[in-house]
């Protein structure tokens, strides 16, 4: 497989705050990345990174060989653990939004025969996701689950090739988390996506990735615990397990890497 996203001694800092220091990196394109470590190491500034809401105070990332400009593009989706559905909409406008802000980025709105094709993309995603029979409900009145699943539409309704989730089931109960875990593999393969994953469920990261790092500081100084920042302390690669649906949970096989 080809090398998708590519990260060059790439830094985060803030101030004199170093955040994450010296990255390298390649991902490949179609792999299914968790990214794992204590808070605060700077698993969402990474996630930043690669959708573009900030860039790399020294380094450079490249998405298929090319520089990535600090701007979100269409090519990454992103869903966050919550709030990133709009309360005011049905199911089927918050994803037709995404088409929208995509095509008619000045007016936020499409007419005639690109609203028709618009709203046929959004019930396609919405029933991809499970949500084929819920188009007219409005958040408020879906679940936890059905919010997520509404979430993960709308950032893939834009057809991206990169999506980006950052505790994406978090804030669910065990046996909603295991119906998205087989939905988001199953999109995953579907639509051919690259996925990185932050989570804090270490079981999640390797029930899903087929690559998981570990972000964290190589160096401390307790006297100074903004001077050095984090890089990938482990890098451990998944061997894929024969089409994993249901057997999910069972024969995790990893191969350790210490990055040095
Ligand atoms: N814009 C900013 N200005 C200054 N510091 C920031 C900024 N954004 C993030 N930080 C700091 O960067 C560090 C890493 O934050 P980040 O949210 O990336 O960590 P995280 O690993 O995702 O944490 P958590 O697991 O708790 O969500 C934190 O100490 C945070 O305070």
């Amino acid at each position: 497989m080809s090398t998708l996203l590519s990260f060059r001694d790439v830094w985060v800092e803030y101030g004199d705050r170093i955040i994450i220091e010296k990255l390298n990196l390649d991902i490949e394109e179609g792999a299914f990345v968790s990214v794992v470590g204590p808070s605060g190491a700077g698993k969402s500034s990474f996630l930043r990174l690669i959708l573009g809401q900030e860039g790399p105070s020294r380094g450079v990332i490249t998405l298929d060989d090319t520089p990535l400009k600090p701007e979100c593009g269409p090519d990454r989706g992103v869903v966050f653990q919550r709030y990133s559905v709009f309360p005011h909409l049905s199911a089927l406008r918050n994803t037709i939004l995404g088409v929208e802000c995509e095509k008619a980025p000045v007016l936020g709105r499409l007419f005639g025969s690109a609203r028709r094709a618009a709203q046929e993309e959004a019930t396609e995603m919405l029933t991809a996701v499970g949500l084929g029979h819920s188009l007219d409900l409005y958040p408020a009145q879906m679940s936890g689950g059905m919010q997520q699943r509404l979430a993960i539409a709308q950032a893939l309704v834009k057809r991206p090739r990169i999506l980006l989730l950052d505790e994406p089931f978090g804030a669910l109960d065990p046996g909603i988390r295991a119906d998205m875990h087989a939905l988001i593999r199953n999109l995953w393969r579907k639509y051919s996506l690259t996925i990185v994953m932050v989570t804090h469920d270490i079981r999640e990261a390797f029930t899903l990735g087929t690559r998981v790092l570990a972000l964290d500081k190589r160096r401390h100084d307790p006297h100074a615990p903004h001077r050095f920042g984090a890089t990938v302390v482990y890098d451990l690669p998944m061997r894929e397990r024969a089409e994993a649906s249901s057997e999910e949970n069972e024969n995790i096989t990893i191969d350790v890497k210490r990055n040095n």
